[in-house]
């Protein structure tokens, strides 16, 4: 066995530090030890210990969020989620649950470096984000079909762990009120006799703004369309979220955790970080079989060691994932060697292919009666009233996510070859290039979302944005190591905009979002015309290099990062093979956003739950 003496057999990074340690104690070994309890590794976690049969251990570097009142409270609001997200420093609440992320200096965003949000928490993620949930199209299933050589991994045969995963509620349409109603299709979730833990509903309330986006853009040649959880995206309907449908809480994958927790097979380790995966030999190929782990503040020093009977499993996260493998002596040559770390497994591949989207548009002065963000941000007593409306009925503004509207357009062909884009006619034919979402606020830069609305809108003008994101981008960017330390925070490079089709693309997704805010829909709620209404960039920015300075100025991430440990054939430049082993090693998979293949058009949390629900069933299958 790989444990009968792991300390004498360990062949990366000799010695752990802690003197004295007992190898293989029963209470320091489990059959499966999960590193990063966030979207996908409590998902997995969960659903490993559920038959009672094999002992599982969660690991995560942040604390359990339910004994952290104020951001909880804060992450349980859902109109709480565009607080504390901004591109700038400034953040103040959610910094207990968040990792502090910041790229470099940024090429394709004149240079700025800007602030990336990431969980650090129970939940992960799913603790911080927007809850949109759709899904993927089938053509982008193919495409991981295509990248992994498995057919397992096309739309028809993922769907059911889409739906497993999750309990879905219809809209409460004598709450909302809205015209047009949220459309849904009942054949996309499962029946009535599934349910899961994660929630996924639509808020109480609409943003009053969406409905003008609607209209306009099925004015400007964008459909409504029905679903975006059965395969197909193109056209604009209200976005489902996860969310509690009874009092409109914030659902995340601390609901599997929820369930879990009274197992005795169930084991979770908070404010515990994973410093180091130790390898054994197993024949002549290494074996993932223990963890090094630092239970102080901040995650210094290695400060004991848990063993892995049957595998360990890296749910750290885009950022997380790749570093934990690199610091393990898994990745590029060059990044082992500066670091002196004792190389496992040389693969030039991970941290690499990073993929991500980016969004930015222009604000527009609209009628104060809409109530939009800017009203909860610049009228503390509209504030107040509606803290008390959410925390006593579950209604008002506050129930809502903020941005409830999404609609998604391929560029026809003839556009694209005028613009410079022809290659994004490679992408299958359901795959959409851009994304636009409701977004009823001042937006600009997105430094800081709640500060900039209560300045502008301090004299009482309410403002309204469409957001537009590019969702087949060109742009790869990189994870690399800052020291051989999991303490200290890796280098993120994701390069956005630094590929001129996506420059091109960014250009026309700008001026398309303009033609909605000119389409006849908009005009009853714009302060002025669709010129004078428009307050940032304002209608000086005209040419295209204007407008790409502009975006350049005020881009920010959507916070998709994804693929730095991608699942693919290794001659395509994978780390994880088409189960998500680890390649070259045994009893190591990675499963979170790093593990795609490639990142799907939109939101990835719904990907991440399936990947999630499926590897659970391929390491409960390999167990045997
Ligand atoms: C502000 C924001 C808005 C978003 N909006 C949406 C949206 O509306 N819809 C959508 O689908 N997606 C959205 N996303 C993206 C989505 O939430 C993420 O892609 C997803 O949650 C990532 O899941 P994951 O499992 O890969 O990583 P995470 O959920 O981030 O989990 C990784 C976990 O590993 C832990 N960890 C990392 N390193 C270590 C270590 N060394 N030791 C121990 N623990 C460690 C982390 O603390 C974390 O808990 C958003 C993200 C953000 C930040």
């Amino acid at each position: 066995s790989p444990l009968a003496n792991p300390i004498g057999s360990i062949i990366n990074g000799g010695t752990p530090l802690v003197p004295n340690l007992a190898p293989a104690l029963s209470n320091n070994t489990f059959d499966y030890v999960v590193l990063g309890a966030g979207t996908a590794g409590l998902t997995l976690a969960a659903r490993l210990s559920q038959d009672g049969k094999s002992s599982v251990l969660v690991i995560e570097a942040g604390g359990d969020i339910d004994y952290n009142a104020v951001p909880k409270e804060f992450s349980q609001t859902p109109g709480g989620d565009v607080v504390g997200c901004g591109s700038a420093d400034s953040d103040f609440i959610q910094n207990d649950i968040d990792w502090g992320y910041k790229t470099v200096p940024q090429a394709g965003a004149n240079n700025r470096r800007i602030r990336y949000a990431r969980g650090k928490v129970s939940g992960g993620s799913s603790t911080r984000n927007f809850m949109l949930y759709q899904r993927p199209t089938i053509g982008t299933m193919d495409k991981w079909v295509d990248l992994t050589g498995d057919q397992s991994w096309s739309f028809k045969n993922t769907i059911n762990f889409f739906k497993r995963s999750m309990t879905f509620t219809p809209p409460n349409h004598a709450l909302r009120q809205e015209s047009p109603a949220a459309q849904y299709d009942a054949s996309n979730w499962g029946s009535s006799a599934l349910t899961a833990p994660l929630q996924v509903t639509f808020p109480h309330l609409p943003q009053n703004f969406s409905k003008y986006m609607q209209l306009s853009a099925n004015e400007v040649g964008t459909p409504t369309t029905q679903s975006f959880n059965g395969g197909v995206l193109n056209g604009i309907q209200y976005a489902p979220t996860t969310m509690d449908p009874k009092f409109n809480h914030r659902s995340t994958s601390h609901a599997f955790l929820d369930d879990a927790q009274g197992r005795s097979n169930f084991h979770s380790y908070f404010q515990t970080y994973a410093k180091r995966i130790i390898f054994t030999k197993d024949g002549n190929t290494p074996r993932a079989s223990a963890v090094t782990i630092s239970t102080l503040p901040n995650g210094i020093l290695e400060t004991d060691i848990v063993y892995a009977r049957k595998e360990v499993i890296v749910s750290s996260g885009a950022f997380g994932s790749p570093q934990l493998l690199m610091v393990s002596g898994i990745g590029p040559q060059a990044q082992l060697q500066k670091f002196n770390i004792t190389p496992v497994v040389i693969n030039e591949n991970v941290g690499k292919n990073m993929q991500d989207h980016i969004f930015f548009g222009p604000s527009y002065k609209v009628d104060p009666a809409l109530k939009t963000f800017t009203e909860l941000a610049a009228n503390p007593v509209f504030l107040a009233t509606q803290l008390v409306n959410y925390t006593a009925a579950a209604l008002g503004p506050l129930t809502n996510n903020v941005a409830d509207m999404l609609a998604w357009e391929r560029i026809d062909p003839v556009t694209l070859a005028s613009i410079g884009a022809s290659k994004l006619l490679t992408y299958p034919s359901d795959w959409p290039f851009l994304e636009a979402f409701s977004a009823p606020g001042a937006v600009g830069d997105f430094s800081n979302l709640l500060a900039t609305n209560a300045e502008m809108g301090a004299d009482g003008s309410r403002f309204s944005t469409i957001l537009m994101a590019l969702v087949a981008p060109q742009s790869r960017g990189t994870v690399t190591l800052a020291s051989k330390d999991t303490s200290d925070l890796p280098i993120i490079d994701p390069a956005w905009l630094t590929d001129p089709v996506d420059q091109k693309v960014a250009i026309y997704a700008f001026k398309r979002a303009r033609q909605y805010f000119a389409a006849k829909a908009m005009a009853p709620i714009l302060i002025g015309n669709a010129k004078t209404a428009e307050t940032l960039p304002g209608s000086d920015v005209q040419t295209d290099d204007q407008i790409l300075n502009w975006i350049r100025n005020n881009l920010m991430t959507v916070w998709h990062a994804s693929c730095t440990c991608s699942m693919q054939k290794k001659e395509l430049g994978g780390v994880l093979d088409n189960k998500l082993q680890v390649y070259g090693v045994n009893g190591l998979r990675v499963v979170d956003a790093s593990s795609f293949p490639v990142l799907p058009p939109g939101h990835p949390q719904s990907t991440i739950y399936m990947l999630a629900e499926r590897a659970a069933d391929l390491i409960l299958a390999a167990r045997g």
